[in-house]
């Protein structure tokens, strides 16, 4: 492959991006931003808003908000910023302040404390000679500028859907960064996730609160699935004088997150909506892996370690290890490929069938004559088209709307046990454990720790630089600033036809379920194109929407 000269085509950008908590907008940016929501409700607004009054505006459920357009800036190269609001987008005007970091001692070793406006990470680091430049997120951090003086802030943070590994340790940085970076004194905590709002109590939180809290499992705030009530949600907002609204949660929390900055952006309201993207499943996409989910997958080895020691222990003994992931794999995968004594995985995204030539009970039949014991790791979400052939009932939910799943750990060892007996096949000894919800409980690790801390970080720093509507998260190593639409559209998947998946097939050897037949007609397909461009892990299947 050639290097590339400076003679080649490809050259430094000749544009600016709009940063406007640093600069003004260059003249030959092109912002493709269509703010949805009447530009007049957006001026008549900001002369109250300037002055540091939240507006009543109309609370009826009814006139709930229309999602905004997405916000694309383009550039020569085939480059794309797909940008985050701002608070600017519909109320002009605002103040500004000075950074109150450059007068922090801690930072004053640093020789460029604030972000440089044109940063932005791409998406996609791999790329030909005559690749276009690409999508791009912000680059998260401090600005030179902000939008909020330190006593005006009042912050409020709330965790929601189930729980993971570092919570705890996200509320902590939130305060403490409010308070220690910025001078933020009025910080809330919403009690019990978004019904919270309005149904429960709110805690004061200050560095002192929260100082331990990050050793502790769990959210010190309390979580809920359900109760997302958009207006009365954004009344409580405005009711308590709430302008900056952190909320950690999953997908769903992030389509919820979503529609709250919506309606305060509709209202018209001096809010900042950032959100932390939570998710032990890693089911979130664009970004790099979310927190709790390096805790989980070494958690997840002394479950294993556990079912190994007891399947070599016996004749024919088999170790089954039930691992969280209702639509994705990534726990079951990674702990399988940590662990090396897993002998078969199973995973949502990969099919298996359990009779006949290259089925699962074939592979045991071998595995155990081989060795006398196997371990395998079975996802929540696997095999879920086999569970609803045998199980009625599959339809039921939880109050957020996720499809509530049978216990697939159960049925299959069940079946597996059921196929030795039958003739008398071969004497087994199965054990099954399940550590799925103490894998979820325990705090997070010293990586996930570091990890929690800088997201915490990067949402306070875009929340006082007046960025607004975005989630948080690593983009190739980087942190970003993603549109809420990016992570609330389609589930990060585990792709069975990529390396990552090869490896773990490789390392069981395990089969790959795939039918000869559908071996057949694969083979007289055409070669993939190269995955160079189209790496992402996320699927938009119609059957794992659940909403
Ligand atoms: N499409 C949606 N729109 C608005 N709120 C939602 C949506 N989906 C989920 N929520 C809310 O987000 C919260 C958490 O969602 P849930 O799916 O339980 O967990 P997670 O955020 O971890 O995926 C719940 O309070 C739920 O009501
Ligand atoms: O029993 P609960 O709390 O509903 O949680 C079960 C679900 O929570 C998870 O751990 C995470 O899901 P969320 O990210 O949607 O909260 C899933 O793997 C699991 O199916
Ligand atoms: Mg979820």
């Amino acid at each position: 492959m050639e290097t590339i000269s400076s003679s080649s085509s490809i050259s430094a950008p000749k544009f600016r991006c709009f940063d406007p908590s640093n600069s003004t907008p260059p003249p030959n940016t092109r912002n493709h931003f269509f703010n949805s929501s009447s530009s007049s409700s957006s001026s008549s607004s900001s002369s109250s808003i300037s002055s540091n009054s939240q507006i009543k505006s109309s609370r009826s459920s009814s006139e709930l908000p229309t999602m905004s357009q997405p916000k694309i800036v383009t550039g020569e190269f085939g480059y794309v910023l797909e940008d985050v609001p701002h608070l600017t987008d519909y109320i002009p005007d605002l103040p500004t302040y000075p950074n109150p970091l450059q007068d922090n001692p801690a930072y004053s070793v640093v020789k460029q404390y604030f972000v440089d406006m044109d940063d932005t990470v791409p998406q996609k680091i791999v790329v030909h000679k005559t690749s276009p430049r690409g999508i791009h997120f912000r680059r998260a951090g401090p600005r030179q500028k902000v939008y909020f003086e330190s006593d005006e802030v009042h912050a409020c943070i709330v965790t929601c859907g189930g729980l993971c590994p570092g919570l705890n340790t996200v509320i902590r940085e939130i305060v403490c960064g409010l308070n220690y970076m910025y001078g933020v004194n009025r910080i809330l905590g919403i009690e019990g996730g978004y019904k919270g709002f309005y149904a429960r109590n709110t805690i004061s939180l200050t560095p002192k609160v929260v100082n331990d809290i990050h050793k502790r499992g769990g959210t010190i705030l309390g979580t809920s699935r359900g109760g997302h009530d958009t207006s009365k949600i954004v009344d409580s907002i405005q009711d308590r004088g709430i302008n900056q609204v952190y909320i950690i949660g999953g997908d769903g929390t992030q389509k919820g997150a979503s529609v709250i900055y919506e309606e305060v952006k509709r209202r018209g309201l001096k809010v900042a909506v950032a959100g932390i993207p939570k998710t032990i499943d890693n089911d979130i996409p664009v970004i790099d892996r979310s927190f709790g989910f390096d805790t989980a997958v070494e958690e997840a080895q002394r479950a294993i370690n556990a079912a190994h020691v007891e399947a070599e222990s016996v004749e024919n003994g088999i170790g089954l290890v039930k691992l969280m992931g209702r639509y994705s794999g990534f726990i079951a995968m990674y702990a399988t490929l940590a662990s090396r004594d897993v002998d078969c995985c199973l995973i949502p995204e990969s099919p298996f069938y359990l009779e006949g030539p290259g089925g699962l009970f074939e592979y045991l039949e071998k595995r155990l004559k081989e060795n006398g014991h196997m371990v395998i790791v079975i996802a929540e979400g696997a095999g879920l088209e086999l569970l609803s052939q045998s199980m009625r009932n599959m339809d039921q939910k939880d109050a957020s709307g996720n499809k509530l799943l049978p216990d697939v750990g159960l049925w299959i060892s069940q079946r597996i046990k059921d196929h030795f007996s039958s003739r008398n096949k071969m004497s087994i000894n199965l054990k099954y454990i399940d550590p799925t919800y103490m894998i979820r409980a325990i705090p997070s690790n010293a990586s996930d720790n570091v990890y929690c801390t800088l997201l915490a970080q990067s949402a306070v720093h875009g929340a006082m630089a007046g960025y607004t509507g975005f989630t948080v998260g690593l983009v190739n190593g980087r942190h970003t600033y993603i549109p809420f639409n990016r992570v609330t559209e389609r589930q990060n998947k585990v792709v069975i036809t990529d390396r990552m998946w090869a490896r773990l097939l490789s390392s069981t050897t395990q089969p790959s379920f795939v039918r000869p037949k559908e071996l057949i007609s694969k083979k007289q397909e055409p070669e993939p194109p190269t995955q160079l461009l189209d790496g992402e892990n996320s699927h938009n299947d119609s059957d794992t929407q659940k909403k």
